[in-house]
């Protein structure tokens, strides 16, 4: 068993890296990835499904899929038939995206599903559809860690809000932890659905309620600003302003009010950021493929989140520090020769044994690999639902892009200002929610992560406890061994 005297000779003899503009000084990028990096367009539009338990985001997402032509209504109608037949009728929509037989079985989502279509005319739309079951939010964080935007679901019924958005000692919505997430893990704009406005008759009053409320939450506690947020009525069942397209079907009840966006406008409004300077490849393991005979044995999917995929290419992963080579690049099934920054792929790998890859990995440019490390210090904010007081020695799990890893909090380097980031306190004694503060961690093994600096999205980090999410944050240095 480790002491703490060992702990601490080990710690001393680690090296802190903290965000360094210069990391990648040496790393040459191809004409391609430089291009994929300065195009305005940014590549594939990734978007998480959010939202409370029963709020109608499967159901919106096969809705959203059929307007954006990715389902025909061959499909729909067998959707129609099956659930018909099952007694689940009202989930016909939500069957385009829940296809595991537990989650039509149960009529809820349990794992994230993804499905690709075209937003415009040059751009594809990922929508990852998220859990909104308390039980299932580390899935809800896999999706999101993915994505550049959020639709975040309303159940907008008289009753379906108020529960979605409760912050009582003992019932928490997941309305409010979702938002929080999708804010900690760095999502660009937040379409927020007012959903199920057939409920209430396409109210105008109803929807200025949900959106006042929403909006002071979303601004003054969770840290968006105005500009990041869009508010859209719709009603997903009856497919009621989900597309530009179905414009002249909008119920008089809500045309009579109503000037803005369909969730389709708003989708397309939808802008990636700027990428800065190329860097070499990340690409965070999110699935292992066993089944996909034309990529080969050794097969993972996973979004490109820096540099680029070329079949051909030699490469290392992280943590296993092992080569491979690229055998084949497949986009939505179909094969490609160069994959850039922000796509969603399937590789198939050789000259790799199919064991080292793993969920939560790291597939890295093979000179410029990504540092693996077991000590890390993040900058954190508490959340609400942190009912005991965060010590050194407290245990959590560590969420980050695809990784979920045991972790203990070694020491707590600093309360600070929430706002300013200016020490308050150092090595305080406890932390209590809502407050920020610099932690050092310590994690079970071996994980992939890069300081803030350095990558916004390989830095993103979630700690859970009890099964509740109790800080979110980001990395701000790693120790390397
Ligand atoms: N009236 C009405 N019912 C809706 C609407 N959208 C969804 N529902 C119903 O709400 C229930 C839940 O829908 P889902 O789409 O499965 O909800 P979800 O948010 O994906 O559920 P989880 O992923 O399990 O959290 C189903 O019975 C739907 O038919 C809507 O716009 N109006």
């Amino acid at each position: 068993m480790e002491t703490t005297e060992t702990l601490v000779k080990e710690f001393a003899a680690k090296t802190r890296v903290g965000g360094d503009a210069t990391a990648f000084a040496g790393y040459e990028a191809s004409s391609a990835e430089r291009a994929a990096y300065t195009s305005p367009e940014g590549g594939d539009v990734h978007v998480v499904i959010l939202g409370h338990v029963d709020a109608g985001k499967s159901t919106l997402s096969g809705r959203l899929m059929y307007a954006l032509k990715a389902v025909d209504d061959r499909a729909m109608h067998k959707n129609v038939r099956d659930s018909k037949a099952s007694g689940k009728s009202s989930f016909a929509w939500a069957w385009v995206m829940d296809c595991r037989p537990e989650e039509r079985e149960r009529g809820v989502t349990i794992d994230v599903s993804m499905k690709r279509c075209v937003l415009d005319g040059h751009r594809q739309l990922v929508v990852l559809d998220a859990p909104g079951h308390k039980d299932f939010v580390p899935n809800a964080i896999s999706g999101a860690s993915q994505a550049d935007a959020g639709v975040l679901v309303i159940d907008g019924a008289m009753g379906g809000f108020e529960n979605g958005f409760a912050a009582t000692p003992g019932h928490t919505g997941q309305t409010r932890e979702h938002a929080r997430l999708a804010r900690a893990l760095g999502l660009h704009s937040l379409i927020v659905v007012i959903n199920k406005m057939d409920c209430v008759e396409y109210g105008e009053e109803r929807f200025r309620f949900v959106v006042d409320a929403l909006q002071n939450f979303l601004i003054d506690d969770v840290g968006f600003s105005q500009e990041q947020l869009t508010f859209v009525p719709v009603s997903g069942i009856e497919g009621t302003n989900i597309s530009p397209d179905d414009a002249a079907a909008l119920p008089d009840a809500l045309a009579s009010w109503y000037r803005g966006p369909t969730l389709v406008d708003a989708l397309r409004a939808v802008k990636i950021p700027s990428r800065g300077a190329p860097k070499p490849l990340r690409m965070p393991i999110a699935d292992i493929i066993t089944e996909v005979r034309s990529l080969g044995g050794a097969a993972c999917g996973g979004k490109i989140e820096a540099g680029s995929l070329m079949k051909g290419q030699k490469l290392l992963v992280m943590p296993a520090n092992v080569s491979a080579t690229v055998k084949c690049v497949e986009v939505d099934g179909i094969a490609v020769d160069f994959a850039p920054i922000g796509t969603s792929v399937d590789v198939g790998l050789s000259d790799v044994d199919s064991r080292h890859l793993e969920v939560g990995s790291v597939l890295c440019h093979a000179s410029h690999p990504i540092t693996p490390t077991d000590e890390i210090e993040v900058r954190v904010l508490t959340t609400d639902m942190l009912r005991v007081p965060l010590l050194k020695g407290s245990r959590v799990v560590l969420h980050s892009h695809m990784l979920a890893c045991d972790a203990t909090i070694e020491e707590l380097v600093a309360q600070v200002d929430t706002v300013t980031g200016d020490v308050v306190k150092a090595s305080p004694r406890c932390i209590t929610r809502e407050q920020s503060a610099i932690l050092r961690i310590r994690t079970s093994r071996n994980i992939c992560v890069e300081p803030v600096e350095i990558s916004p999205t390989l830095s993103r980090v979630t700690l859970r406890m009890n099964g509740k999410t109790m800080a979110l944050g980001v990395v701000t240095a790693i120790w390397r061994s």
